[in-house]
């Protein structure tokens, strides 16, 4: 058996990563395949917390273009996120992965509240354990209340799943002769200003000394290559 790198992770799903190739929402298929992934994970024995993110369903930032408060907004994508958490708790449960969905805000008749010992024993006991609601916070996203549970929970590192396979010298997207890091420093990744994660989750994960590993979510078996410890997507670090 294929023997991980690592024995507890927070894994960042990416919110715009359940919708495929549809123009919002989460779709099935998809969903089906990254439970797939994460399976295999589950299957080294490797302790898995998620956190989800909700661009597939409403961002902050896109609420406040109308005029809308961008705390009131941001409530609206933390929410979306708890959506998130519990459709992907549910196409986990069809994969025959047992999970939980805790929530930053309370909404107990939905999901559990979270709660950090609660978590960390249903990690103990072999469950995935979801995140919803980001940090609970306005003004935050869920790259950073990945890196926040990530310290909490005491996980190893970092992993971001991403629509891109790592982190370029400048967008992708924008840039085709940008050129990917194999890894890179914290302190250069945020002096550089390099957008692929905000600057808090960056510094938050480098001040507690917890690596972060940016790769494609896209890419069939990219997840336990990084479990494993193998050359795949960018790795940053202290
Ligand atoms: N230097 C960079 N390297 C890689 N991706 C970058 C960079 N700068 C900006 N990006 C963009 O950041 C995106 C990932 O950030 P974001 O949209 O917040 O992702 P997510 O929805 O996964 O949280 C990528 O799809 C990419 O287009
Ligand atoms: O701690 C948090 C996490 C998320 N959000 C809101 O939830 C939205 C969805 O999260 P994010 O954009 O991080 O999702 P992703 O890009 O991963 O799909 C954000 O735009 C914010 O409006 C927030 O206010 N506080």
């Amino acid at each position: 058996m294929t023997t991980p790198k690592y024995k507890r992770i927070l894994l960042k799903l990416s919110g715009e990563a359940l919708m495929g190739t549809d123009a919002y929402g989460i779709n099935p298929k998809v969903i089906g395949e990254i439970c797939g992934e994460i399976k295999a994970v589950a299957d080294l024995g490797v302790e898995i917390g998620v956190v989800i993110g909700g661009g597939n369903i409403f961002r902050g930032m896109a609420g406040t273009a109308t005029g809308m408060d961008r705390a009131t907004a941001d409530y609206m994508g933390m929410l979306a996120t708890v959506m998130n958490a519990m459709a992907l708790s549910d196409a986990m449960r069809q994969c025959g992965l047992n999970a939980r969905v805790q929530s930053a805000l309370n909404i107990e008749q939905v999901v559990e509240p979270y709660i950090r010992g609660k978590a960390i024993r249903y990690l103990e006991e072999g469950k995935v354990v979801i995140f919803g609601a980001g940090t609970g916070n306005p003004f935050f996203t869920t790259d950073t209340a990945a890196a926040l549970r990530g310290s909490e929970i005491g996980a190893e590192i970092v992993l971001k799943a991403t629509k891109v396979d790592g982190i370029y010298t400048a967008d992708p997207k924008k840039d085709p002769a940008a050129t990917r890091y194999d890894k890179i420093s914290f302190n250069d990744a945020i002096s550089q200003n390099l957008a692929v994660m905000d600057a808090t989750a960056f510094a938050l994960c480098r001040d507690q000394k917890l690596p972060i590993n940016v790769f494609s979510i896209f890419k069939a078996g990219a997840l336990k290559r990084v479990v494993c410890g193998e050359d795949e997507g960018t790795l940053v670090y202290c």
